[in-house]
């Protein structure tokens, strides 16, 4: 149930008036709804009952402290892939105990740093890294605890920019290498295997690909064991794509239930890194319609948020649901192209957009709680947007919004 409706027409977050947001932090503005984090993270929780599990919440996604904090308060672990991700978590109230690591280009330091921490697991991406994750934790007198990623190169059929299981892509081990580099994992003296791992991709809407992915690792688990090598977790990533326009993506629960069927009774703890499935529809960015500018043929609404805010409908053509906050019917009604004021041509958050609008109208992109504020950049030397947390009645500022001063602060000019 999506916690931004409308009542007499203007839209609310959880309980509290959009405009009341936009009027007291400005615009543009993201706002989170703590219910909406909760509810996406419990149904994951719920589907997995009666199962060994840990859901480990893909901080890249949205890594605002208050959205971990929430998640963090509800029972999530933690994926990472750096060294800041994992001082967010911290700083967030997150237990190190509940973090895995994931990323192909860990550096020494953030091996050190995780490895004091005692976090759950490293997802290791290569030959490479398993030795200098070996060497690094000898030198802090410490194990490593160690899942191998695997890339288990099936189509997850989703944007080419967020596939990642495929043999091109970057990302894991070659599945025709995954016993070897178990094997030298083994052998090394620092290292703990614990468990396996792949991601395939994002905003995957089928199952079957996750299905495929699952069983080349079942069949790896069984290889292993056949080498004395024991498995205990089973990590199939994140991916679950969500439902921005008419996308039909499986349910959580349907994920999940054809996932538990498959691993049966095996004594394999299951966990999962969701990102996009948990915070996408828990957010919106508010924006103000600055202009309203019509040429011959073509429809512009000039808002107040932009590229640098919200960067997917330029990076990979995606199409968010944008809606008056307020909808009214004596503006001008056109079909409009939202744009922002960057200069840039694929500076748009959508086209082609039946709407009555006004200058001075505030609109929601809704969408926005994933991969929105994190890509988010100066570009133009634009200040980030302020993001906020709403809960029940209240309203909570969990970013300000950047100031010129903030951008300025460590640059120099040159001496004289
Ligand atoms: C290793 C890893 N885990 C989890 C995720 C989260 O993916 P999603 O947001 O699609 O659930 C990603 C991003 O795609 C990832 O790279
Ligand atoms: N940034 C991407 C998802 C990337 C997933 C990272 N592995 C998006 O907005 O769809």
């Amino acid at each position: 149930m999506s916690m931004f409706t409308r009542e007499n027409g203007a839209l609310l977050a959880e309980a509290v008036p959009v405009a009341e947001i936009a009027q007291h932090y400005g615009t543009p503005t993201f706002v989170y709804s703590r219910a909406a984090l909760e509810q996406a993270l419990d149904e994951y929780h719920s589907a997995l009952e009666g199962c060994a599990h840990l859901v480990c919440y893909a901080v890249k996604a949205n890594s605002n402290l208050a959205v971990l904090d929430v998640l963090a308060r509800r029972g999530a672990g933690f994926d990472i892939v750096s060294g800041g991700e994992l001082e967010r978590v911290l700083a967030a109230g997150g237990d190190p105990a509940k973090i895995v690591f994931s990323g192909v280009g860990k550096t020494p330091d953030e091996m050190r740093r995780a490895l004091d921490l005692g976090i759950r697991c490293f997802n290791v991406e290569s030959a490479a890294e398993l030795e200098v994750l070996n060497t690094v934790a000898g030198e802090c007198g410490k194990t490593a605890p160690v899942s191998i990623r695997v890339n288990p190169d099936v189509d997850a059929k989703t944007h080419p920019y967020i596939s990642t299981g495929l043999k091109e892509n970057k990302f894991g081990v070659d599945m025709g290498q995954a016993v070897d580099v178990y094997r030298q994992a083994k052998a090394l003296a620092h290292i703990d295997i614990v468990g396996v791992d792949c991601h395939i991709g994002s905003q995957l809407t089928e199952i079957s690909p996750f299905i495929d992915a699952l069983h080349r690792l079942l069949s790896l688990i069984d290889s292993l064991a056949n080498e004395g090598i024991v498995i205990r977790h089973l990590d199939l990533g994140g991916g679950l794509g969500v439902t921005y326009r008419d996308e039909q993506p499986p349910s959580v629960a349907e994920y999940l239930s054809a996932i538990r069927a498959e691993v049966g009774d095996r004594n394999l703890e299951l966990m999962f890194e969701p990102g996009r499935s948990i915070a996408a529809n828990a957010g919106i960015l508010v924006c103000k319609v600055q202009y309203l500018k019509q040429t011959p043929g073509n429809d512009f609404a000039l808002v107040d948020a932009a590229m640098n805010d919200f960067i997917r409908p330029a990076l990979y053509q995606a199409w968010v649901d944008i809606q008056p906050v307020h909808q009214r019917n004596d503006g001008i009604d056109a079909t409009w192209d939202v744009v922002g004021p960057v200069c840039e041509t694929a500076d748009f958050l959508g086209k082609d957009r039946g709407m009555n609008l006004a200058e001075g109208d505030l609109l929601a992109v809704a969408g926005a709680g994933a991969y929105g504020f994190v890509m988010s950049s100066n570009y133009n030397t634009r200040t980030r947007a302020a993001e906020v947390m709403v809960d029940g009645d209240r309203h909570f500022a969990v970013r300000e919004r950047e100031t010129l001063a903030d951008l300025l602060r460590g640059e120099h000019r040159l001496p004289d």
